[in-house]
């Protein structure tokens, strides 16, 4: 158990040993004694269970919380809980004169006030969490942000690909739902690089990447596979959509007027791709083994296709 967070609550400890004493000061002082023979056994130790669990609640209360509004206000209402718990289990043993008799009518008082008192606490509770949440979030972000994205395109790297990969493969498996699967190849990336050098390579695929963002759903998930090739992750989506949303990528790229450093004349790149259905039963490794047989007939198919001019598929226009 851990209790460093007492040393901030010292004067709490104190105000509650006060309100205690001086309600046993008082009650004691006022009231009179009950014969052995009127006390009500089974009430008294029920009542004394309720107050002990009270001050339970307030002592865990203030281990676990920093000082602040929160803190106090839960504070005030368990503290004023605890209060009608005491009064109610005091008096079992003691009974009031006419005088006195105000101790047992405010006794039940405390509770109701001190309940919505904690309700209001335990929605500030509530705000507090969701903004220690939402801090988290940004903090977690920023860690995976710097270990698991890719430095050039600052898309997702393979690595955390390859864990979604698996979770989606494990979820498909449990909810017999599948997902899909595109791979995305700059063609002639390597003549790119050899003829405008590695700068202008890096910039094509950072913005290769930012028209395949522009082109998915929030739920889907791109990555930077490997060198110039991108994995696209589309849970809950058909092979028709993916195909689609494929067409829409190649034509974004294909009309991309790429300016080589201060030139005014435009480079427009192509890219290959390809949509695989998987439904849970693979490895990721025959996954993405797969994706890459499809991708390597793809790329056949084309080149069987196309005409020896089509097969040079980036073209100057000045
Ligand atoms: N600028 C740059 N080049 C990279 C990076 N990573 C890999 N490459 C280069 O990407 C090229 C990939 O070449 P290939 O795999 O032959 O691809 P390709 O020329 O597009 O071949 P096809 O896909 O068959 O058309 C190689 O020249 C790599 O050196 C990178 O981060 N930046």
């Amino acid at each position: 158990m851990n209790l460093s967070f007492l040393k901030f609550h010292r004067h709490l400890f104190l105000i509650l040993l006060l309100v205690i004493t001086s309600i046993v000061a008082i009650t004691t002082h006022l009231g009179t004694l009950k014969e052995a023979s009127e006390l009500d056994w089974f009430d008294a130790v029920g009542e004394a269970g309720i107050t002990l669990v009270t001050l339970v609640w307030i002592f865990f209360i203030l281990i676990s919380r920093p000082s602040g509004k929160v803190t106090n206000l839960l504070f005030v209402g368990l503290t004023l809980t605890h209060v009608s718990m005491l009064l109610d289990f005091i008096d079992e043993f003691y009974f009031y004169t006419s005088d006195s008799a105000w101790l047992g009518t405010i006794e039940s008082l405390p509770a109701p006030v001190g309940m919505i008192i904690m309700s209001v606490a335990l929605y500030w509770w509530h705000q507090e969490q969701m903004s220690i949440n939402a801090q988290l979030r940004n903090t977690e972000r920023y860690y995976r942000d710097h270990s698991l994205t890719d430095f050039v395109t600052g898309l997702y790297s393979a690595k955390y690909m390859k864990n979604q990969l698996q979770r989606e493969i494990i979820n498909a498996g449990i909810h017999q739902q599948s997902f899909v699967m595109m791979l995305i190849d700059i063609r002639k990336f390597d003549s790119f690089n050899r003829k405008y050098g590695d700068q202008q390579g890096d910039t094509l695929l950072r913005e290769t990447a930012q028209l395949i963002l522009m082109n998915l759903r929030d739920e889907d998930l791109a990555c930077r596979y490997a060198s110039d090739r991108f994995i696209i992750l589309m849970p809950n989506t058909s092979v028709q959509t993916a195909q689609t949303v494929a067409t829409h990528i190649e034509q974004a790229i294909a009309n991309l007027a790429f300016k080589i450093g201060n030139s005014a004349a435009a480079q427009y790149q192509h890219v290959t791709s390809c949509v695989m259905e998987c439904n849970g039963e693979d490895e990721y490794l025959n996954v993405l083994d797969k994706l890459n047989d499809r991708m390597l007939a793809t790329k056949h198919d084309i080149n069987n296709q196309a005409s020896p001019n089509q097969l040079i598929h980036s073209k100057d226009v000045a």
